[in-house]
Formats: C-alpha cells, sequence, structure tokens
C-alpha cells in the first residue's frame, strides 16, 4: 500500500521525478513529518476543527464508529478501519483517508506515462515512505516493472531493513539515500524506537558491495545536532569508500497538523538548528573532505 503519489518531483533525486511513498515504517521518529505513514493499514485522517456537526458520517459508517456528541462529530479509532465511506459524506474536508491500494499494473503505467520527463531531465522514480523495503513484494515488483521499461530508480530509506531480502531489488536501483539519525544507539533507541545497529551495519555491506550512496541526517536542535553525533558521522563516513555525499536536512514541522488528524501526540516545541550552527556542521565535515551540504525545507541546496 503506497499513501501518495507525488508527480513532478524535484527534490527526491536526479531531474524530474515521480516519488511513490510507501505506507508502514518500523521506526517512530519523533520529529517524522509523515505520521501518516506509519500504519501499513488504510487510515482515517480527521481534523475537528472543520468539523460543523452535521452528522452524515454518523449515517455514512458502516462500524459505528462516529458520533455527533456535543455538536461535533466523535472518532472511535477502536471501531474505525479507514474504509473511507464518510469522507464522500463529509462536506466539510474534515475527513480524510491515507492508504492508496493501487494495482502495480496501474503504478507501472503512471510512471511510464511519466518517462518522456523523466529522459529529458535526467529524473526517474523515488521510492519513498514510510519505509518502502518493508513491503519487498509490491517494490520488488514495482522495480522489475520500472526496469523492463527503462525507468532510473532511486530509493529514500531509513537503513532499517534485512538486507538480504532485498537484495535484488538493491540492484536494480540506481540511486540510494540512507538515512541515519544518531550514531549513538542509546540516543536513537530513545529518539526513534528502534536501535541504530542494523542501520549502521546496512550503511557498510551496502558500501563493501560497492554502492554509491547518499547519507541524510535529520537535524533536530537538541536532539540530533550534538557534537558526538557530528563528529560520530564523520568517523563513520570516513571509514566508507564509496560514499557520494553527505545530506543534512533542517529539521522542519510541516506534518504537525498530520498528528492531530491521526490523535497522535506532537512535541510543537522541536525546532531546527541555527543557521549559523548548520554552516559550521557543513564546514566541519568538509574539513574532513566530506561532500556535505545542507538542503533545506523546500529542498534547497547549500
Ligand atoms: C519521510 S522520510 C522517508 C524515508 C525514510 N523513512 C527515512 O526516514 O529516511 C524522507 C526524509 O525526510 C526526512 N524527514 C522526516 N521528517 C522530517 C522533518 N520533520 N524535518 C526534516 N526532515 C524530515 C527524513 O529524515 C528522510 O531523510
Ligand atoms: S473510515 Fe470507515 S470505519 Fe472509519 S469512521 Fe469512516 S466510515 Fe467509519
Ligand atoms: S460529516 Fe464531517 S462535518 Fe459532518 S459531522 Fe461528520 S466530520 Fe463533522
Ligand atoms: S524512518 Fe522516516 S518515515 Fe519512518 S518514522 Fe522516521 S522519518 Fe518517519
Amino acid at each position: 500500500m503506497l499513501f501518495n503519489v507525488q508527480r513532478w518531483s524535484l527534490h527526491d533525486g536526479p531531474g524530474i521525478r515521480t516519488t511513490l511513498f510507501f505506507k508502514g515504517c518500523p521506526l517512530r521518529c519523533r520529529w517524522c513529518s509523515n505520521p501518516e505513514s506509519w500504519s501499513f493499514d488504510s487510515q482515517l485522517l480527521f481534523f475537528r476543527q472543520r468539523c460543523s456537526g452535521c452528522g452524515a458520517c454518523v449515517e455514512a459508517c458502516p462500524q459505528g464508529a462516529s458520533q455527533i456528541v456535543d455538536g461535533r462529530a466523535v472518532l472511535d479509532r477502536s471501531r474505525c478501519t479507514g474504509c473511507g465511506q464518510c469522507v464522500a459524506a463529509c462536506s466539510s474536508t474534515a475527513r480524510e483517508v491515507v492508504g492508496l491500494d493501487l494495482p502495480v499494473a496501474d503504478i507501472l503505467r503512471l510512471l511510464r506515462r511519466d518517462a518522456v520527463f523523466y529522459r529529458s531531465s535526467g529524473g526517474g522514480v523515488t521510492f519513498s515512505g514510510g519505509e518502502p523495503f518493508a513491503q519487498p513484494g509490491l517494490l520488488g515488483q514495482i522495480t522489475e516493472g520500472c526496469a523492463v521499461a527503462g525507468i532510473p530508480m532511486a530509493v529514500e530509506t531509513s537503513g532499517f531493513f534485512d538486507l538480504d531480502d532485498v537484495h535484488a531489488i538493491l540492484d536494480e536501483i540506481d540511486t540510494i539515500h540512507v538515512d541515519l539519525k544518531h550514531t549513538d544507539d542509546a540516543v536513537h533507541r530513545r529518539l526513534t524506537g528502534v536501535s541504530n545497529r542494523l542501520i549502521i551495519d546496512n550503511i557498510n555491506r551496502l558500501d563493501t558491495m560497492g554502492r554509491r550512496l547518499t547519507l541524510r541526517i535529520p537535524l533536530v536542535h537538541g536532539l540530533t545536532d550534538d557534537a558526538s553525533n557530528i563528529d560520530g558521522i564523520i568517523r563513520l563516513c570516513r571509514r566508507l569508500q564509496h560514499l557520494a555525499g553527505i545530506e543534512l536536512l533542517a529539521y522542519h514541522p510541516l506534518g504537525a497538523g498530520k498528528y492531530a488528524g491521526l490523535d497522535l501526540p506532537y512535541d510543537s516545541s522541536q525546532a531546527a538548528p541555527a543557521p549559523e550552527a548548520m554552516q559550521r556542521m557543513i564546514h566541519r565535515m568538509r574539513d574532513h573532505h566530506l561532500n556535505a551540504s545542507w538542503v533545506g525545507d523546500l529542498g534547497e541546496r547549500q
């Protein structure tokens, strides 16, 4: 299952791209801008502040998951299956379903239709998410179809996957972006819910296999921008033989509203490091002959 298909994307790899966002992720990064990607199942986003209390969703719901209480709709998530039947009934755009269960043939048709733009711009398809490697069956069928159609492929991954399971898929993918959120395992567990050992192991294995990868670091002030993390990343990167570059991503709060729509808590005190601190990190990495750049909110590179 996907949760979004973004055409004309300019920042998820070279050229003009179509980005496929895969649903489902084993991590829970505190700052994640795509919390609707976490669950592998279809889900309802419910924006309470837009609700007029008309009651149409109560009629439409086959599960009895919606009720009107004090003039506003209340959603019982334990009953909601994310079927989306209430969405069309709601004239206030208070409801939205995330989850696209598209047949692979339709996805490939869409990509082939955009292929003319890939050819003229050096672009292609990018697999993102969520964690694209967490759905190896779907990803494998799409990569197979893209390989036949000659569509260049890129991936944005958390690095948290079983490399042995996805070896053949990786062989088809041209451009690899792997995140590393923190080099300290205990901190990584606290911030993302999982250990970083598999991620670091995969980065090292990909490098040993001769794969050129770009390492991405999301920088959240006070969480991932500490000197020990930057030093740890420098140490790791200096050992890699095929590193294409390091991209520092400054935290942005663009996903904040979706947490409320999913009834998830969000820490709105999170912030990006100051621009001067970002520049210092870049220079420190460059002092170690690493090809580091800063990618801003809108994908602009500095
Ligand atoms: C949404 S993720 C999808 C790929 C994969 N799940 C991962 O984390 O690498 C794509 C990129 O967005 C970054 N990202 C996620 N939330 C962010 C935020 N609030 N601010 C800046 N970058 C963020 C991730 O670090 C990752 O490099
Ligand atoms: S998504 Fe389906 S189950 Fe959930 S509230 Fe709407 S109609 Fe009911
Ligand atoms: S249909 Fe929409 S506006 Fe009407 S009660 Fe339900 S959520 Fe509120
Ligand atoms: S790994 Fe990516 S998609 Fe998963 S929680 Fe972290 S930022 Fe979000």
